[in-house]
């Protein structure tokens, strides 16, 4: 008996969690549904074949509502729970927990208005159950879902499309493979015809899960009876067909109490010329025990694959969560905290950019090796020193007093007007390698996983390391551009002294005129000069502008591209802190439905393992 109770109430609370958190099979399949997973009893029968007597004789109470047209407008989950002998009936809702309806008649009631409440007065019908859990002595532990009457009609003030969503719903909850099927058809009614049998019939064939009850015995045609069907003849199911007799609506008009009812229910079948050899496997109390006895095999048979399932969704549901990221807390110090994180993660991520291990560090590599070189290859040296402009330069640094030995002044123009060249390349490679720089920033916040939920946070990064760049930018323009005016500013001495003096040079030629000094070889040797001593500054720039580009803008980068950003960071209130960790809404929505899932299944396994003595 323990475990009869333990394992149908572990499948009741399995169910009720699962209608709190809106999982009631069908609807969103974003998740897979427990409660489908689970075995439940679902009850179908035509409109006025005795579905609500059946249900109220299993619980021995009247305490569905009664009336025309369609009364049972959303599925009803009805948990019993056995009691001890002599103890109080009571029934509660789980809409409504902390109130214990001890008046049956109140419950009617409360089912009528939990109806409406969602289903409006309009009459038209909801998939969402409402649950009902009766405490009594006179019960066996079930559960049962009561379902809408199969009609064929509508009435009046119904939606032409009832007929059609009714049975729609009763479908989408007896198709299931984990339903039990109990099929009620009344007897005075031809077998071929009910409503209740036709469906069955359609969605389990081999008549595995459905169980059969025929209603209404004793309101067969005099010499008539309906052993055909409940020796199953008529039609066949894997399980034995089950004959009732509930109270007539005289006797329902005469407050027949349900305990007394199933006594006369039990004489009935008792005294039955054409039943009483099956009395035994008949009545309303019989179907119970059978059906409460089968719904506990089927649940202890299913516990492996639901412990499975849920194991399974559990994994599922907490790998999304990570890559959800998890909710993050409302104090400013846990937000300043996840800001850090968050930043911290970008900044490793930007760092393998340039150190390797992630592609693009070798472009600025790119950078000095190519495109410099061969900027400072194509300067227009060629045109600056040519011979018409060498005599230009010289001529006019002169004045009216040509120089006397070697052209002193001539010679600063020139090499000074050549090193100016050189700010075009050293400015050139600090804005490549900013490029480089900023292109970096831009992968290493797409690849930064954790800022994917935070786009306001994503974009603060961005602004704050693209203002760091230009400022290191800035800076790094300053310094190549001093390195240049740094050539120009002291010559060196020594490539001069080196020189070869030209009237040395001319010593192996004394014929030599003394005009040659005015002539075109004096001054394509000044140019020759100029250009060799340029080439060697070429070489010096070559190697120390690169040097400092990393200086200030590479190593700047790597070690301090959120400085700035750290230290606002530190001055900000709560409210903007959560305000940087404005989050994506569709991204927070499914992180709340996942946590809100994964409670569910967590609770489940919980439930399984309490009562783990059933393996
Ligand atoms: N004599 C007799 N009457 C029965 C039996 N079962 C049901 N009835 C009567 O048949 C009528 C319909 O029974 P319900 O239990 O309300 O049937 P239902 O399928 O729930 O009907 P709807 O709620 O209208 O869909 C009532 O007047 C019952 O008293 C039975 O076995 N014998």
């Amino acid at each position: 008996m323990t475990t009869m109770e333990s394992l149908i109430g572990l499948v009741n609370r399995i169910q009720r969690a699962c209608t709190v958190l809106g999982d009631y099979g069908g609807g969103d399949n974003t998740f897979s549904s427990l409660w489908e997973a689970l075995p439940s009893v679902a009850v179908v029968g035509g409109q006025s074949s005795g579905k609500s007597s059946v249900l109220e004789s299993i619980v021995g109470r009247d305490f569905l509502p009664r009336g025309s047209g369609i009364v049972t407008r959303r599925p009803l989950v009805l948990q019993l729970h056995k009691t001890d002998e002599g103890s109080q009936e009571y029934a509660e809702f789980l809409h409504l927990p902390k109130r214990r309806f001890t008046d049956f008649g109140a419950v009617r009631n409360e089912i009528q208005e939990e109806t409406d409440r969602i289903t409006g007065k309009t009459k038209q019908i909801s998939p969402v159950p409402i649950h009902l859990s009766i405490y009594s002595p006179n019960v066996v532990n079930l559960t049962l879902i009561d379902l809408p009457g199969l009609t064929k009609v509508a009435v009046e003030g119904q939606p032409e499309t009832i007929v059609e969503d009714i049975e729609t719903m009763v479908r989408s909850y007896v198709e299931k493979p984990n339903c039990i099927i109990l099929a009620i058809s009344p007897a005075n009614q031809d077998i071929a015809t009910s409503d209740a049998i036709k469906l069955a019939r359609e969605v389990d064939p081999s008549g595995d899960r459905t169980f059969g009850v025929l209603t209404k015995l004793d309101l067969m045609d005099k010499g008539t009876n309906a052993l055909d069907v409940l020796e199953g003849r008529s039609y066949r199911l894997q399980h034995p067909w089950v004959g009732i007799v509930n109270r007539s609506q005289a006797d329902i008009n005469k407050n027949v109490d349900m305990i007394v009812a199933r006594r006369k229910e039990r004489e009935y079948f008792a005294t039955s010329p054409d039943y009483g050899h099956l009395a035994s496997k008949m009545g309303s109390e019989y179907l119970a025990k059978l059906l409460s006895q089968h719904l506990e095999n089927v649940i202890r048979s299913r516990i492996p694959s639901i412990t499975s399932l849920i194991n399974k969704s559990i994994d599922e549901l907490e790998s999304e969560m990570d890559h959800l990221g998890r909710p993050i807390a409302l104090d400013a110090g846990a937000q300043l905290y996840t800001v850090l994180e968050v930043c911290r993660a970008f900044e490793r991520i930007f760092k393998e950019h340039l150190d390797g291990g992630r592609p693009g560090g070798d472009r600025i590599y790119g950078v000095f090796d190519n495109q410099l070189p061969a900027a400072l290859k194509k300067l227009p040296f060629d045109r600056h020193l040519s011979l018409q402009n060498v005599r230009r330069v010289v001529s006019e640094a002169d004045g009216y007093q040509p120089h006397l030995i070697a052209p002193e002044q001539g010679y600063r123009r020139l090499i000074e007007g050549a090193l100016n060249y050189f700010r075009g390349p050293a400015e050139a490679s600090v804005d490549a390698v900013h490029f480089v720089l900023k292109e970096l920033v831009r992968k290493s916040i797409g690849e930064t996983q954790e800022l994917k939920r935070f786009p306001t946070l994503q974009a603060d990064i961005a602004a704050a390391a693209n203002e760091a760049l230009e400022r290191f930018r800035d800076e790094s323009k300053k310094t190549v551009v001093r390195l240049v005016d740094m050539e120009s500013s002291y010559l060196t001495v020594d490539f001069f002294r080196k020189l070869p003096q030209e009237v040395e040079n001319k010593g192996g030629n004394p014929q030599a005129p003394v005009t040659d000094r005015y002539g075109e070889g004096h001054f394509r040797r000044i140019g020759s000069n100029v250009s060799s001593y340029v080439g060697m500054v070429s070489d010096t720039l070559k190697n120390t502008i690169p040097k400092a580009v990393v200086f200030c803008q590479v190593k700047e980068a790597k070690q301090s591209l959120l400085a700035r950003f750290y230290t606002q960071l530190g001055k900000k209130e709560g409210k903007q802190l959560s305000q940087m960790l404005d989050e994506d809404p569709a991204l927070m929505e499914r992180r709340q439905q996942c946590a809100k899932r994964l409670e569910l299944y967590k609770a489940a396994r919980d439930e399984i393992d309490s009562v783990s003595w059933t393996r």
